[in-house]
């Protein structure tokens, strides 16, 4: 894809040169060659040294590693991403492994925590670094929108996917309102790293609803509405108004819930799922990218892949979403019906294992798996919960930091010759274990794989390095993205879900498998999107459900990878892209 912006002549028309001079995405500063920055009146606005992009790339990563904390590395990045957005995605690009955590979670974690404290200080004036839709504003949505489009750099690109979230549930740090922002900020920048989406088509939407956490709403510098949230009634048709606005202006936007309350979340995705182009990430993401890692952790685990039996600690919507999705991995692959698949599974929340008669009433989204053949058996604690279900998996999902701890390994590690310990909470604190403390009592038997990324790990008096899996929905989302807006499916259907999983479960290369990898190096992400936005598209087809001409006229998986790979957006790496070729 190219980065070239068709009309009018920059040299020629006053209005469009004063535009990319003050462009993030077009003037890339020290990088712009003597005869541009003379057509353009530059001479003298920048130091008379031509950087390479090289350079340019190493001074700033200089500068990244000389700030002190993660905080101000993330600041530093949202700055330059806002002041020169191809170096931002150049250095991203070329440094993965280091800067994905300081973007995403973990830190992302901590800059929402700090949001209100450090917005002013994240982009220039007038540039927003996404869509603030306030409770007050339900009367004003058009005008929001059209101030939006406003103050893009290209009006004309108009959004093609949004991240929208209410800040109610944000990673496992509880209701932040309007601080939520930085997780659509976080998702959208994976998406064009991770999967080449166009960076000047995403749409970052934060719903500023209030916020049930007193400590905000005292808080002085707070940005927010100073108030609490709404009841469901009123939430459910704010949203409604929402949904209609954003898709009058953007009719063919594709959306993304992102952590939204488990009380809203499920009943979000089974309103809209049907009529809208959309999907819930902490539902349907994170159950495809753990069905994935399931997948090849199934392979390693001396167990017959019938026999697993998986508790489930955390019932909310990564909890039950994740659940369904390895539901159907025994449905799919081994032939069980929806009941006998179901048996498989327990889950314990907290008040612990979730049965029929416990005596609570269950919120909806636990009923499907609360257990009715437990003879009155109740369980509250993990530990007694373990003796009970005796477990091949344990997956964590319930924000508890160090709930796995030594007592609940060591009995894994004595029921199973390899057990399956999943701690997939984020940020990084909330995790149920670390991969040193289940490494280390397991006996270093464990398969590992956690929300956010651990250290690897070397065994103590030998030379093995072991290195953890990430099982984060980042190896799903921005893949399922780039192929739904190539397929343009009216919907997004279960069975592309399970695609995307069983895409990704076999994206591993040779070197991967050979280390006993459960999802691949982060470094091979682009390549692994491109299967996963494959897969997507060959399902849609399938599904009937895919409406993009060029999509259905492309029958091969190759032809298909070809079409997701020509339409990744890159960052300018060459001098001459600079002022586009039509010019
Ligand atoms: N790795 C990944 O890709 C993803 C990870 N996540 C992570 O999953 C976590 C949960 O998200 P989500 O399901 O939406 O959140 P919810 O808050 O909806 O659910 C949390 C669940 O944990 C349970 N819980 C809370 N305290 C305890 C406890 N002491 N013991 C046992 N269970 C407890 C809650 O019980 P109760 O219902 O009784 O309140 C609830 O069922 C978050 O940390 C999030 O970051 C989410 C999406 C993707
Ligand atoms: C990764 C993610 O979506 C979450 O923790 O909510
Ligand atoms: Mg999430």
């Amino acid at each position: 894809m190219t980065n070239s912006r068709h009309s009018p002549n920059i040299f020629e028309d006053e209005e469009a040169a004063r535009h990319w001079v003050h462009s993030s995405f077009d003037n890339q500063g020290t990088v712009v060659p003597s005869d541009v920055r003379d057509k353009l009146h530059l001479r003298g606005l920048v130091p008379s040294g031509i950087d390479s992009f090289e350079n340019q790339e190493e001074r700033a990563m200089e500068q990244l590693r000389l700030k002190k904390t993660d905080l101000e590395k993330y600041m530093f990045l949202a700055w330059l991403k806002n002041t020169n957005l191809q170096l931002f995605y150049r250095m991203l690009l070329d440094n993965l492994e280091e800067i994905t955590p300081l973007i995403y979670t973990p830190t992302v974690g901590s800059a929402c925590l700090q949001y209100s404290h450090i917005l002013p200080f994240l982009a220039p004036p007038g540039q927003p670094d996404g869509l603030f839709i306030s409770l007050k504003d339900l009367d004003n949505l058009d005008e929001l929108f059209r101030n939006y489009i406003e103050a893009l750099p290209e009006p004309e690109l108009t959004p093609q996917i949004t991240v929208i979230t209410d800040g109610s549930r944000i990673l496992g740090l509880g209701d932040l309102g309007v601080n939520g922002m930085g997780i659509p900020v976080g998702k959208l920048q994976l998406y064009v790293a991770a999967a080449g989406l166009d960076p000047r088509r995403t749409l970052p939407i934060c719903l500023d609803f209030g916020t049930n956490t007193d400590r905000f709403l005292e808080d002085k510098l707070y940005l927010g509405l100073r108030q609490h949230r709404p009841d469901d009634e009123q939430f459910f048709a704010a949203v409604d108004k929402v949904m209609k606005a954003l898709t009058r202006h953007f009719p063919n936007i594709f959306i993304q819930f992102e952590d939204f309350s488990s009380e809203h979340a499920f009943d979000l995705l089974s309103k809209y799922r049907d009529d809208y182009f959309c999907f819930n990430d902490d539902i349907q993401g994170t159950g495809a990218v753990i069905l994935s890692g399931f997948i090849n952790a199934v392979q390693q685990a001396p167990v017959d892949p019938r026999e697993h039996r998986i508790l489930f600690h955390g019932a909310g919507s990564a909890g039950v979403g994740v659940a369904k999705q390895l539901m159907d991995y025994f449905v799919i692959e081994h032939g069980y019906s929806e009941e006998e698949a179901k048996k498989k599974f327990w889950l314990s929340d907290s008040k612990g294992l979730i049965t029929k008669d416990r005596g609570d009433r269950l919120a909806q989204h636990k009923v499907f798996f609360a257990r009715e053949d437990n003879d009155g058996h109740q369980s509250k604690s993990l530990l007694e919960t373990i003796d009970y279900v005796k477990p091949t998996a344990l997956i964590g999902l319930c924000a508890q930091s160090g709930v796995f701890d030594e007592a609940v390994l060591k009995r894994m590690a004595e029921l199973n010759e390899r057990p399956i310990v999943f701690p997939l909470s984020n940020p990084l604190d909330n995790a149920e274990c670390t991969f040193a403390s289940a490494m280390k009592h397991t006996d270093n038997r464990v398969i590992f794989a956690s929300g956010t990324a651990f250290p690897s790990y070397q065994v103590p008096g030998t030379d093995e390095i072991r290195v953890p899996g990430q099982g984060n929905n980042m190896y799903i989302f921005p893949g399922l993205g780039l192929g739904a807006t190539l397929a343009k499916p009216k919907c997004i259907t279960d069975t592309m879900i399970y695609a995307a999983a069983k895409s990704l479960a076999g994206s591993l290369n040779d070197d991967e498998k050979a280390h006993n990898l459960l999802y691949p190096r982060l470094t091979r992400i682009r390549e692994v999107s491109v299967d996963v936005a494959e897969a997507i598209c060959t399902q849609a087809l399938k599904d009937g459900v895919a409406k993009d001409d060029v999509v259905r006229r492309l029958k091969t998986p190759e032809a298909l990878r070809e079409h997701a790979r020509e339409n990744m957006w890159e960052p300018t790496r060459k001098t001459e892209d600079i002022v586009h070729s039509n010019l």
